[in-house]
């Protein structure tokens, strides 16, 4: 099922949170939202899956407009917030009962699917705890497990390892691969730029509410960056101005020095700068936080 949205804007009072955004979701595919706070990804993905009304634009999911035949096309999303928003006065397998309950799913279907879903989330064993007894991991697979119970084509994750310990995190990265070897699409928003490089066949960087650009991470990286770049510190910013403008390749203050595109076959590049004398000089892979900020000005992570 493809989901289409359309010149989506939306204003709080005078102010244009997001600001004209087009997108597609094929199937099977999974599209990452990537931005730093307050970007607009959370208030995005909300008309993308009908909890935040537009200002203007629609979305269409498969033949369904999300704001106009919400109930039919809720029936094909599944959605993981932010908030975990479990009900702590029911056990793990209870959560899930009533939840498909949303979905006329009830009785034995509703308890079977349960028992399926805690199976596939490595829950069983904590089917009959209440859920605070769940870490902060084991929570979010559940919350995760709960958003699938009706089997939805489309499923919607908002920042969904905010908080995990790199093991969680990575279990959860697992189950996503998971969903999409299983024919789901995924939205997926985060701020972690490894996680959007792995994740996602394509992205969309989000900077003040307007997609900056989009595409493969790897295409990005390549496309904006090149292969690597170099990081040095304890040098004068004219001194690297100077050898980057020379040499035609992009450079930026990063942290407490610099960052300098280092072209493919360029090696007098990298001569020139070990002459310098700075303190510290080491090259690595680009990666989509040089992206960032060669894009935005803006460092990703805060
Ligand atoms: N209900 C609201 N009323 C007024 N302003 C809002 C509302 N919701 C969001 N905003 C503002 O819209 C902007 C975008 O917020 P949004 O939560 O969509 O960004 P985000 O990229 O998801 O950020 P984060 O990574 O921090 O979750 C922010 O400046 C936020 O303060």
């Amino acid at each position: 099922m493809e989901l289409v949205a359309q010149d989506l804007w939306k204003y709080y009072g005078e102010r244009a949170v997001v600001q004209g955004v087009n997108l597609s979701l094929q199937p099977g595919q999974v599209l990452g939202l990537l931005g730093p706070n307050g970007a607009g990804k959370t208030t995005t993905f909300g008309m993308l899956y009908g909890a935040v009304i537009p200002s203007r634009g629609f979305v269409q999911i498969g033949a369904y407009n999300v704001h106009r035949q919400g109930r039919q096309a809720r029936q094909i999303l599944g959605v993981v917030t932010q908030e975990d928003n479990l009900d702590p006065d029911f056990t793990v397998l209870e959560n899930l009962v009533f939840f498909a309950h949303h979905y006329r799913i009830t009785g034995r279907p509703a308890q079977r699917r349960a028992w399926e879903l805690l199976e596939q989330a490595g829950l069983t064993e904590y089917a009959h705890q209440r859920v605070e007894v769940l870490s902060g991991g084991l929570k979010r697979r559940l919350v995760l497990a709960r958003a699938l119970v009706h089997h939805p084509k489309i499923v919607f994750l908002d920042e969904p390892t905010t908080g995990l310990d790199p093991d969680a995190r990575q279990e959860f990265w697992r189950r996503i691969s998971l969903l999409k070897q299983a024919g789901c699409s995924v939205l997926l928003t985060t701020h972690y730029m490894d996680e959007a490089q792995r994740l996602s066949d394509r992205l969309l960087l989000l900077q003040k509410g307007v997609i900056v650009d989009q595409g493969a991470p790897a295409e990005l990286i390549q496309r904006i960056i090149g292969a690597e770049v170099a990081e040095l510190e304890g040098v004068e910013i004219d001194a690297v101005q100077s050898l980057a403008e020379q040499a035609g390749v992009w450079w930026r203050r990063l942290g407490q020095g610099f960052v300098v595109s280092l072209p493919a076959q360029d090696s007098a590049l990298w001569q020139a700068l070990q002459a310098m004398n700075s303190t510290r000089l080491s090259r690595r892979q680009a990666n989509l936080e040089d992206v960032f900020l060669r894009l935005t000005g803006q460092e990703l992570v805060d």
